[in-house]
């Protein structure tokens, strides 16, 4: 495996529960800095996550890291693999056990990549815990004797204990009050800055992306519907949904949006997935399925970019 740049790809992948396929033809690279990924609930995100964790494979296509295919890699670059890409999860409790105390968690992380003598790991967890402003008196709790953002500070420090060059954040702000989101936040985009991260930054929430993340890709009913500069995403979008969803931006800590139109309507089995949600929709949207072009910079599905770009702030309360 090439030791730089440590890039985690997904070319054209398909993703499917049993005969259900619930993410299609998706495309994305994370490197160097941050890449948002946004959608609403149900849309794909965290299988496609897992995906790109390796925890489940692809129906078609290639998840990748660096020049390899994930499911080439032999024992040994697979256990390389799990140390250099690590998740971090909505609740810091999934990555912790209930039974082990902070210290003893971070530990075992300590031993199991790095085989770490105890003298050295008890001063690494200390160091660790510092990095992600957590009082070292923490280190005799258990996950329960903490606060949802203490515990995901430690999974945090969890995280960076195996010295990862790539983190998947998933939601993991979510499950946070407000408060604690924002300062969740700021912790990541300083130790990114300060360890040369690159991450994927999952999340429904496009305020989110707009201070972590120069790229963003927008997923709506497991497709990519729109890809650019977060700022050109958030200032002028070019997908509909993406409209919808800088148009529904929740404040941190608010309910997830399921903007566009009438919210209630299933994804369309036919034409545009979007259709029956969308304020700009004429008849080629149910006639064909929008393939993604290059509209003004960014990449999108979508028959009437042109027409959302232009419009700009249109409201979306559908037209017809
Ligand atoms: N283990 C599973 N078996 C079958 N279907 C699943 C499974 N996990 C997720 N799904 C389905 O796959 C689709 C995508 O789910 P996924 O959890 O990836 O979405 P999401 O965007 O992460 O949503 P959320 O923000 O609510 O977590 C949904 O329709 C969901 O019901």
């Amino acid at each position: 495996m090439s030791e730089r740049p440590a890039v985690l790809g997904a070319e054209t992948v398909t993703l499917a529960y049993g005969h259900t396929a619930v993410v299609h033809d998706v495309s994305l690279s994370v490197g160097e800095g941050g890449i948002g990924l946004i959608g609403e609930s149900g849309s794909g995100k965290t299988t496609l996550a897992r995906a790109l964790l390796g925890l489940l494979r692809p129906r078609s296509g290639t998840i990748t890291y660096g020049s390899r295919d994930l499911a080439s890699l032999d024992r040994k670059e697979r256990a390389r693999f799990r140390s250099d890409v690590q998740p971090v999860f909505q609740d810091g409790s999934e990555a912790l056990d209930p039974r082990m105390t902070v210290e003893a968690s971070i530990s075992e992380a300590l031993t199991t990549h790095h085989r770490m003598a105890k003298a050295d790991r008890r001063a690494r967890v200390a160091e660790l815990l510092a990095d992600v402003g957590l009082d070292s008196a923490l280190t005799a709790r258990r996950p329960h004797q903490m606060s949802g953002g203490q515990r995901q500070r430690v999974a945090i420090a969890r995280a960076l204990a195996v010295e990862p060059r790539l983190l998947v954040l998933d939601e993991p702000t979510s499950a946070l009050d407000v408060t604690v989101q924002a300062r969740i936040l700021d912790l990541l985009e300083g130790l990114a800055a300060e360890h040369g991260l690159g991450y994927l930054l999952i999340t429904h929430n496009l305020g989110v992306v707009d201070r972590l993340c120069r790229t963003s890709h927008v997923l709506f009913a497991g497709r990519v519907v729109e890809s650019g500069p977060t700022t050109d995403l958030l200032t002028r979008p070019a997908h509909p949904y993406t409209l919808a969803l800088r148009d529904a931006v929740p404040r941190l800590g608010g309910e997830p949006p399921r903007p566009g139109g009438r919210t209630e309507a299933k994804p369309a089995e036919s034409g545009c997935p979007f259709r029956l949600r969308c304020p700009f929709a004429v008849d080629v949207c149910g006639e064909e399925a929008p393939q993604v072009r290059d509209v003004q910079g960014r990449m999108v599905a979508c028959h009437r970019a042109e027409d959302v770009l232009a419009e700009g702030e249109v409201p979306h309360a559908p037209r017809k």
